[in-house]
Order: structure tokens, then C-alpha cells, then sequence
């Protein structure tokens, strides 16, 4: 019996997604018949030491990832399982993505105290979200509306709703729901009126490129549709060489035999927000298609004064 040890940062929503893995590769094991155990290790990475800072002034990508990679290139662990959104778009050499489990819900959630949804909160009301990616479309829709940054695991941002006099704050529903905290969900906001980070609400899981038998066993938990939708969103960050700093959205569905990926880029203030969606059975091509559309209609001189 093999005990393949699973890093995990330290925050609530890590571990919860980890134990979550966890218990899907156990019963994948039991219906193979593979002897695999599996234990956590818990990692304190950069991210969760300066998450009080503002995130988006220490920079780097990956800031969550990088301690944990280490380790697992040391062989002090053995794989790891991260928010999509969170991972860089280069693993390190000797790393790979072994495994794209189903999505759960790619979209952002609306938390109040007492608005029923986002048309229903008063103009001049305080919401909280610290991405430029939220602040661009909820703007857009409403420019009433004062936004103002919230840092934190979920676990403190939903306390601070309460305790810095915010009305309401967005968070993503995927990690809610993970958390079992669907009941603290006051409306979800749609796809259509707030693209999602790229990889919302997936998760993907990183082992050693060596590791055949783990490999074959992530292989069998990959799921094929998510793995595809994820790689188009990913492939137009990556041509627009945006991080989860930048006012990027994106969102791939199936629809018939063919993906159909919606991306978006916006104006910090919202002013200017540029969309296009395409279709196409390549991931790869359609993440640049419709990255090259966006390019076209002047994407670059948005992101190049964001970047400042
Ligand atoms: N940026 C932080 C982060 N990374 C992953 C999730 C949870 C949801 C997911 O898996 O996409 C969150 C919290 C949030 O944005 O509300």
C-alpha cells in the first residue's frame, strides 16, 4: 500500500477541497481495486502570509502555488489540489496537471444584508470585492454603486460583510457551495451579466510528471468536458498574458459537438467593457480566436493602463 501525501494550503476552503479530492480518489480506488492511501500535509504559502496586504501590489503570479510546488519537487509531497483560477498558466518543469475534475458552478454570488439582489441595492451602497474582473461588470451595470476592496479567505470575508459596514460583497459561488454554505447565498449573478475568473469553479490537480501510478489514477477523475473548457479560457488568459490581477473574464460551455467561449475585458470603472464569444472543437484555437477578437477591438490598451 502506497500513502500518496496531499499538500494543502491552510486556509478553510484548501482543506475542504482537498478532503473533497480526497474522498472522490478513495472511491475511484475501491472500484479499480488500486491500493492507495491518502494524508494531508498543510503548507503556509506566501499568499496566506500577506493576504492582509494588498494582494495586487506584491504581484507575482502564482503566490499561492509556489511553496507547494517546491515541496512536491523536493518529494515532501506528492500532489496537490488548486482553484483553477489560481493556478499559473506554466507548471515548473517536472510538474503536470494530472487531473480536471468536474466544475462545480462557475458563477459569482451576491451576498447582502438586506437587498434581495443586486438591482435591489440602494444606489451609493457599499460592496465589496477586491477584483477589477467583478468591479468592471458590476460597475457596468451599476455605476451607483460605491465598490470598495475586501481581503481574505471567504471564511473572513463573510465576517467582514458584516463587521465593515458593507451591504453586500461577491464572492465566487463554487467555493460557497464546497463550503457547504449555500444558505448564506443571496442571489447568484449570471453568467451573462458577469463573466467569471478563467477556470471558475474547477479545480485541477498537480502531481510530478513521473508519478505513473498516481497519474493513471487522476486520469480516471479527470473529466473530459471540463478539461476542454477550462484549457480554451486558459489559452485566451494566456494570449492576453493576464493574470488573476487583470479585468479578464471568461466563460466556455459546451453547446452541441463544439466548446462556446464568451471573453470578455473591461475598464476598471467599467466604462468600456469588450466581449465577443466564438465556437470551435479546438480549445487551443478558439482561447486565441477569441483573444485575437478582443485584441482587435482594443483589449491591449485597456490592460496596458491597468497595468500602469
Ligand atoms: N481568488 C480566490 C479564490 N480562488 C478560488 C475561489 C473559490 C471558487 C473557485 O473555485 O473558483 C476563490 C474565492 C472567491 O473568488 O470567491
Amino acid at each position: 500500500m502506497r500513502t500518496i501525501v496531499v499538500g494543502s494550503r491552510q486556509s478553510a476552503l484548501a482543506l475542504t477541497q482537498t478532503g473533497h479530492v480526497i474522498e472522490d480518489l478513495n472511491a475511484l480506488c475501491a472500484e479499480h481495486g488500486l491500493d492507495l492511501k491518502f494524508v494531508v500535509k498543510k503548507i503556509l504559502t506566501k499568499g496566506d502570509r500577506i493576504l492582509d496586504v494588498t494582494l495586487s501590489k506584491v504581484g507575482g503570479k502564482g503566490l499561492f502555488v509556489k511553496e507547494i510546488e517546491q515541496a512536491m519537487l523536493a518529494g515532501e509531497i506528492d500532489m496537490a489540489v488548486h482553484s483553477m483560477k489560481d493556478m499559473p498558466s506554466e507548471l515548473p518543469e517536472g510538474l503536470v496537471n494530472g487531473a480536471v475534475p468536474r466544475r462545480e458552478d462557475p458563477r459569482d454570488c451576491l451576498i447582502t444584508l438586506g437587498a434581495k439582489s443586486l438591482e435591489d441595492l440602494p444606489s451609493g451602497a457599499k460592496v465589496g470585492t477586491s477584483s477589477l474582473r467583478r468591479a468592471s461588470q458590476i460597475k457596468s451595470m451599476r455605476p451607483d454603486l460605491q465598490l470598495e476592496p475586501v481581503r481574505g479567505n471567504i471564511d473572513s470575508r463573510l465576517r467582514k460583510l458584516e463587521t465593515e459596514g458593507f451591504d453586500a460583497i461577491i464572492l465566487a459561488a463554487a467555493g460557497l457551495h464546497r463550503m457547504g454554505w449555500k444558505d448564506r447565498i443571496t442571489s447568484y449573478i449570471p453568467v451573462e451579466a458577469c463573466l467569471p475568473a478563467v477556470g471558475q469553479g474547477a479545480l485541477g490537480i498537480e502531481c510530478r510528471a513521473s508519478d505513473e501510478e498516481l497519474l493513471a489514477l487522476l486520469n480516471l477523475y479527470s473529466d473530459r468536458d471540463t478539461s476542454a473548457t477550462v484549457a480554451a479560457e486558459r489559452t485566451f488568459l494566456g494570449v492576453l498574458n493576464g493574470g488573476c490581477q487583470v479585468p479578464i473574464g471568461a466563460h466556455a460551455v459546451w453547446a452541441g459537438q463544439e466548446i462556446s467561449l464568451t471573453g470578455m475585458v473591461g475598464s476598471p470603472d467599467g466604462e468600456v467593457i469588450l466581449k465577443e464569444t466564438l465556437q470551435g472543437k479546438d480549445p487551443q484555437k478558439l482561447g486565441e480566436a477569441v483573444a485575437a477578437s478582443l485584441i482587435a477591438k482594443g483589449a491591449e490598451q485597456i490592460l496596458a493602463q491597468v497595468r500602469g
